[in-house]
């Protein structure tokens, strides 16, 4: 990107990309006596577990911060400002819109909200993700057929609305990926900034090249994230994986199109191909579908969040749970703690996780892997400085055990980071003076609590501060090159 510059270097080698010991809540912590909405008791958010000394560590006794992001789906139950600011603070990352429901009025509201959220809190930020979708779960089994209709006998009822669309199982529904209503939301996402698109029914790479196409071609920076539920989405895994930013396990209508006991299957490949790319991976539905009704889940659902975190997903998703459920707080809250609690027994071990030629530059992995070996070992957490997300995003890959403080002075970078795993985002003006940019980043961990004081013992400088900016945008250029 020949917009990207590096920021001035006058540190010197070593001291430029830095661990730290961090503290201070994962995610925001609800007041005590907050109000509540919709049949939900006054209840906090749990605080974030303690964590002992990690094997080398005595450079830190870390409070450790939740990893695994929360996608939460907005609807009629939290589509208003107290729900909006209560969802983030409960540990929502980013806002979904499904674009199946409500108007663009409605939508705009929201995001008009999530912005608002975003423009008056210091230290957090909520993504927004656009999803083009139609929908809809109930079973038919086809009795006759005519020309141009068949008679169907109902299987499974439920409630059938209008605009609702087929699922032939084992066959792929025959609808165009971006329909006409589809582009419509699109300039809609556009011109709202949005971060991401979740793109429903993507079968092959070529819906994915046609939408980032047109994407460039108004200089729009929106993420693709492409939803795997269609059949003959499998076959093509992974070269819709490669043109896209990541993708979403959207296991509704997956679990519709295949025989349903392929789903689990499915959601570990999915989980693996992106991980071992390099992309974000979602994984979405029924994750706590009893709470929509019910103030606590089943074991399974709790199950299932566990699985999701353990196989390394860079966030977990609620649909109805937050769009129309009767208790999204409460919903939230569980993904939090369980996703907390599974990450707490999965962390510690030194080992870093490596991407297959995921990244062609080996010099930036480099840096990744070794920072993320270094503060494993030690049992610190990781600063990076980014322009454009990619080192941040290439360090979340490695998964280290430690959170990753993504300072960036681009706004739009600190929202799209909200998805990744294990990040921090955090927006920051750069100095041209990278000392100063570097003492400015410590005094905002200190002073938002993340991080418990500054002495040279609790600091190690693993890697280049400044040489990732430039690594940073030395990426950007060769993918935009290849
Ligand atoms: N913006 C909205 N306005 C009104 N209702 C909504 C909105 N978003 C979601 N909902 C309600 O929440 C339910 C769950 O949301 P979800 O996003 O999972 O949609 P869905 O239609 O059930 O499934 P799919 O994800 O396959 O589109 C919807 O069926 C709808 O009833
Ligand atoms: C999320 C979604 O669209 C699905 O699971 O089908």
């Amino acid at each position: 990107n020949p917009i990207e510059k590096s920021i001035p270097c006058r540190l010197p080698i070593h001291r430029r990309l830095l661990t730290v010991t961090a503290t201070g809540p994962a995610t925001h912590v609800l007041p005590e006596h907050t109000p509540t909405k919709i049949g939900e008791k006054n209840y906090r958010s749990p605080e974030v577990l303690r964590k002992g000394e990690s094997s080398g560590g005595r450079w830190s006794k870390p409070i450790v911060r939740r990893k695994t992001k929360i996608v939460c789906t907005i609807g009629p139950s939290t589509d208003t400002k107290e729900m909006i600011w209560k969802l983030a603070e409960a540990g929502m990352n980013v806002a979904r819109l499904n674009m199946s429901h409500g108007d663009h009025a409605s939508h705009q509201k929201v995001i008009d909200l999530v912005k608002e959220y975003n423009a008056q809190s210091k230290d957090n930020v909520i993504a927004i993700m656009l999803d083009t979708k139609v929908g809809g779960m109930m079973s038919l089994l086809v009795k006759s057929k005519t020309e141009d209709s068949v008679k169907c006998e109902v299987v499974d009822g439920g409630e059938l609305k209008s605009r609702r669309h087929l699922n032939v199982r084992g066959k792929s529904a025959t609808l165009p990926s971006i329909t006409e209503k589809d582009w419509d939301d699109i300039k809609f996402g556009v011109d709202n900034q949005v971060d991401f698109y979740a793109v429903s029914f993507v079968k092959d790479a070529e819906v994915i090249h046609e939408l980032k196409n047109y994407l460039k071609s108004c200089g729009a920076d929106i993420q693709v994230i492409p939803k795997i539920e269609s059949a003959d989405s499998i076959p093509n895994l992974h070269s819709i994986i490669t043109a896209s930013d990541g993708a979403m396990v959207a296991r509704g209508d997956l679990g519709a199109e295949l025989p349903i006991e392929e789903v689990p299957l499915l959601q570990e490949e999915i989980i693996r191909t992106c991980r071992s790319m390099g992309k974000a991976v979602i994984v979405a539905t029924n994750m706590l579908e009893s709470m929509i009704v019910h103030p606590t889940p089943t074991r399974a659902e709790v199950s299932d969040i566990a699985i999701a975190v353990r196989e390394g997903a860079d966030a977990v998703m609620l649909s109805g749970e937050t769009a129309h459920g009767k208790f999204p707080l409460k919903a939230v809250n569980v993904m939090h703690t369980v996703s907390l609690r599974t990450e707490s027994s999965i962390m510690g071990s030194g080992t870093v996780f490596s991407l297959n030629q995921a990244f062609k530059n080996h010099v930036s992995e480099m840096f990744a892997y070794h920072a993320t070996s270094m503060s494993n070992t030690l049992g610190t957490s990781i600063v990076v400085f980014t322009r454009t997300s990619s080192m941040a995003v290439l360090l979340s890959h490695y998964r280290p055990n430690g959170t990753i403080f993504a300072f960036t002075d681009n706004k739009r970078v600190q929202q799209k980071l909200a998805l990744y795993q294990g990040v921090c985002p955090i927006y920051m003006e750069f100095s041209d003076d990278a000392e100063e940019t570097f003492a400015n980043a410590l005094v905002v961990l200190k002073n938002q609590g993340m991080m418990k004081e500054v002495s040279s013992e609790m600091f190690f400088f693993i890697s280049v501060f400044c040489h990732m900016a430039a690594i940073d945008s030395h990426i950007s250029d060769c993918s935009s090159v290849s």
